[in-house]
């Protein structure tokens, strides 16, 4: 896969370099290419900013550099655009299901945004001839889209084939599609079996594979409905048996 990132602070993507992304940058699984915004502003103070017309506060993008820059990214690939996808607030929520969809994709252009914005005429110009999504990581305001960009960037890597050394790991995540879909992962334990006076739920050392599912199962319906209860809502009652009901 082809990820290009064009932002005014290419050094945030410096984690890029290490760990699982890193590995699959190495391997050739993630080819990952940033450009420097700036290098697409001409005026002597390279300005990618002014004020918004209709007045209100802070600074948008212009369109003139976002525009080179994404024509520039445009000619140096394939014939088939990429997907582009602008991070904000004002996105469709980015969740499991859209990072297995990108991941399917063999090229993604990630274009975060600083101030308040980029000038919609950007969204429309490139919005005719590939799809641009407006992709929120959460209800919060950012400094800029940078970091959801990281998150993104790490959701759909982790899911591309030899990234991760168990591929059950990506398929059982909570939230993955599949009967654990919408159900929080309940908690986990490792050795020692006691530490500092707190044993692990003896039903997990019991090898009884049946039970310990059971167990694991209830104790995803407790945490979901403690935390996420409005996933509980979204569940199909079909999905859940006449255990479930009782827990
Ligand atoms: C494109 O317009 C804007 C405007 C304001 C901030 C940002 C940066 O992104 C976020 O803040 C964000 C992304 N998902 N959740 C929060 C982009």
């Amino acid at each position: 896969m082809r990820v290009d990132v064009i932002s005014i602070f290419p050094e945030y993507f410096a984690p890029l370099d290490v760990s699982l992304i890193g590995k699959a940058r190495e391997r050739g699984i993630l080819d990952v290419r940033l450009h420097q915004l700036r290098d697409h502003a001409h005026d002597v103070h390279r300005t990618v900013d002014d004020t918004p017309y209709g007045g209100g506060p802070g600074m948008v993008m212009k369109p003139g550099p976002w525009g080179e820059a994404i024509d520039a990214v445009l000619a140096s690939g394939p014939a088939e655009p990429p997907r582009m996808i602008v991070p904000t607030p004002s996105g469709v929520p980015f969740t499991q299901r859209l990072a297995m969809e990108y991941a399917a994709e063999p090229w993604l252009l990630f274009t975060p945004a600083r101030y308040e914005g980029i000038d919609s005429r950007v969204m429309a110009e490139y919005g005719a001839r590939m799809r641009v999504d407006e992709v929120s990581v959460g209800d919060y305001v950012l400094a800029g889209g940078e970091v959801a960009v990281l998150v993104m960037i790490e959701a759909v890597g982790r899911l591309l084939p030899g990234v991760l050394g168990n591929v059950n790991s990506a398929v059982d995540d909570s939230f993955a599609p599949g009967a654990m879909e919408n159900l929080l992962e309940g908690p986990v334990y490792t050795k020692p079996p006691e530490w500092r006076g707190h044993e692990v739920p003896e039903i997990l050392l019991s090898g009884h594979h049946g039970k310990i599912a059971r167990w694991r199962r209830d104790q995803a319906l407790r945490r979901t409905a403690r935390n996420r209860p409005e996933l509980l809502a979204a569940l199909d009652p079909e999905s859940l048996d006449k255990h479930d009901r009782r827990a």
